[in-house]
């Protein structure tokens, strides 16, 4: 698992570092991962390394005196000033400077840049002069390696803004919101998180690694049988849309659900044809699947209401989502998409997709539920505030019917008795690996039966 640190946050930590051990070199530990990121990356060629005022700059700086031991390099001082010592270091290793003109012309000549032109001190956007070298940098295909962020983005910050685009990004300790939130991340490119001495210590919101999935999927012991794996009630689909109940089948049977009920209102037929191991009608069970496909159903509050009354943990998804009961609702898990969120909250789309954490939140802390936020990151809130970011998969996801398939996993991990924000992270975390280790366009079904796959690596990685 990995925390995930606000700005401040992070300089909170750096103190406790030099609180303990005033002399600690950090930003030498900062520079050397830098530099030994940039001769990973493009081992030969200049390298020319654009320098802010602060000391992301100071980090830029003292990595070009390392790289110029070996390879050419030139430095920019981007914003006139730059840290002393780091620009003397640089100087005295052989790194020849270069103004502005001079640098967009070397960009023709050189094998990779460093942007530490701003890090945690960020504020969104760029000087004129550095956008017109980031923009540079990318038309000429140049390769950029960014010191912390890339800059232009803000640390804590989902939101793009003029930034540079970074094939790879170093940071130090522990990522930054910037790193993991879309689409700010989608500026990241690479993220090498290098240790240089500062603990992150848990935090509120938190990343799940590949790692983590493996430990916590509920794997079947000698003694397990149907019941104990766990009965999940699906009511998805309807006359309108059956390919729904046909996809939250196939995503809960393909997870491994002990046993499932189709109570929804596709025609039964259907569903048998398809998935024979499937029971039609309710009985008892651990949790339900509630909306996938029921288009504006007239019933749908009594439908979720029925799930309240007999304590029916359950997953709440697409149009069940606007009928949600009064009270709280302990142990369920909801599904929205950022429309669906954004309904739920009266605001607007672009809204949820600027403050992701905060709606997210919001949600949560309103119903009591656990709420799973899908999308390109998909974020689980609880109650309590905390967010979990399940691991994030290619975009191949992105395309109807994933979210029906999403609901009947996360409904099988939630009968298997997982907590519901639990459920969420694995369930969403399963099938962007899926996608992952399967790109192409395969149909959310198709991807579906590759779920098992994944599911045996895991569990033989244990
Ligand atoms: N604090 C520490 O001990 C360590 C800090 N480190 C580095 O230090 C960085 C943070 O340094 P600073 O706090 O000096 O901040 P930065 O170097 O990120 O930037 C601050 C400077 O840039 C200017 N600036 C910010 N955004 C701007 C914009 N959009 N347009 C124009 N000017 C802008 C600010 O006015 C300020 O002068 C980290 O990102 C990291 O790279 C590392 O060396 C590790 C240790
Ligand atoms: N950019 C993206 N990258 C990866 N996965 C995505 C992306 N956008 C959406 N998804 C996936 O697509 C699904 C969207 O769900 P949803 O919109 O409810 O679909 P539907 O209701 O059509 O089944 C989610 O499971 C999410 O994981
Ligand atoms: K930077």
């Amino acid at each position: 698992m990995r925390q995930i640190l606000t700005a401040k946050q992070l300089r909170a930590a750096e103190q406790r570092v030099f609180d303990a051990e005033p002399d600690v070199d950090l930003m030498g530990r900062a520079a050397q991962a830098v530099a030994r990121v940039t001769d990973a990356v493009v081992p030969t060629g200049t390298v020319l390394v654009a320098v802010g005022q602060g000391n992301n700059g100071g980090d830029g700086l003292f990595a070009a005196a390392r790289l110029a031991a070996h390879r050419p390099v030139l430095v920019w001082l981007a914003m006139g000033s730059a840290h002393e010592a780091g620009l003397e270091a640089a100087v005295v290793a052989g790194a020849q400077e270069v103004d502005a003109v001079g640098a967009i012309k070397a960009l023709a000549e050189c094998s990779v840049v460093v942007d530490a032109v701003t890090g945690l001190g960020s504020r969104p956007g760029l000087p004129a002069e550095v956008e017109t070298f980031a923009a540079a940098c990318q038309a000429q295909g140049v390769p950029v390696v960014a010191v912390d962020l890339p800059s232009g983005l803000g640390a804590d910050d989902a939101r793009v803004h003029p930034s540079f685009q970074a094939d790879h990004t170093v940071t130090f300790g522990a990522p930054k919101p910037c790193h993991v939130l879309n689409p700010a991340a989608s500026r990241c490119g690479v993220l090498h998180v290098a240790d240089i001495g500062i603990d992150a210590e848990p935090t509120m919101l938190r990343a799940a690694e590949e790692s983590d999935i493996a430990a916590w999927w509920p794997v079947p012991g000698a003694r397990s049988d149907k019941y104990s794996r766990g009965v999940l009630v699906l009511d998805t689909g309807s006359e309108s849309y059956p390919g729904a109940a046909l996809l939250s089948c196939a995503g809960a049977l393909h997870v491994g659900a002990g046993m499932v009920r189709y109570a929804g209102r596709a025609p039964s037929g259907l569903i048998m044809s398809r998935f024979p191991s499937v029971v039609i009608g309710d009985g008892r069970a651990e949790a339900t699947v509630l909306g996938s496909g029921w288009g504006d159903r007239d019933n749908a509050e009594s439908r979720v209401e029925w799930a309240k009354l007999h304590q029916l943990p359950a997953v709440v998804d697409a149009d069940a989502l606007y009928s949600l009961p009064s009270g709280r609702l302990d142990g369920w898990l909801l599904t929205p998409h950022a429309g669906e969120l954004a309904r739920i909250l009266g605001c607007t789309r672009a809204h949820v997709e600027s403050q992701p954490l905060e709606c997210v939140r919001e949600v949560a802390r309103t119903t009591g539920a656990a709420v799973l936020l899908k999308g390109a990151t998909q974020y689980v809130a609880e109650l309590s505030g905390r967010v979990t970011i399940a691991v994030p998969g290619p975009a191949w996801t992105a395309r109807a019917g994933s979210g029906d398939v999403l609901a009947g996993i996360c409904g099988a991990l939630l009968a298997s008795g997982l907590p519901a924000w639990k459920a969420g992270v694995l369930g969403a975390s399963i099938q962007a690996m899926t996608a992952a280790r399967n790109p192409g366009p395969y149909t959310p079904d198709e991807l579906s039966a590759r779920m098992p796959a994944v599911i045996a690596e895991l569990a033989a990685a244990r």
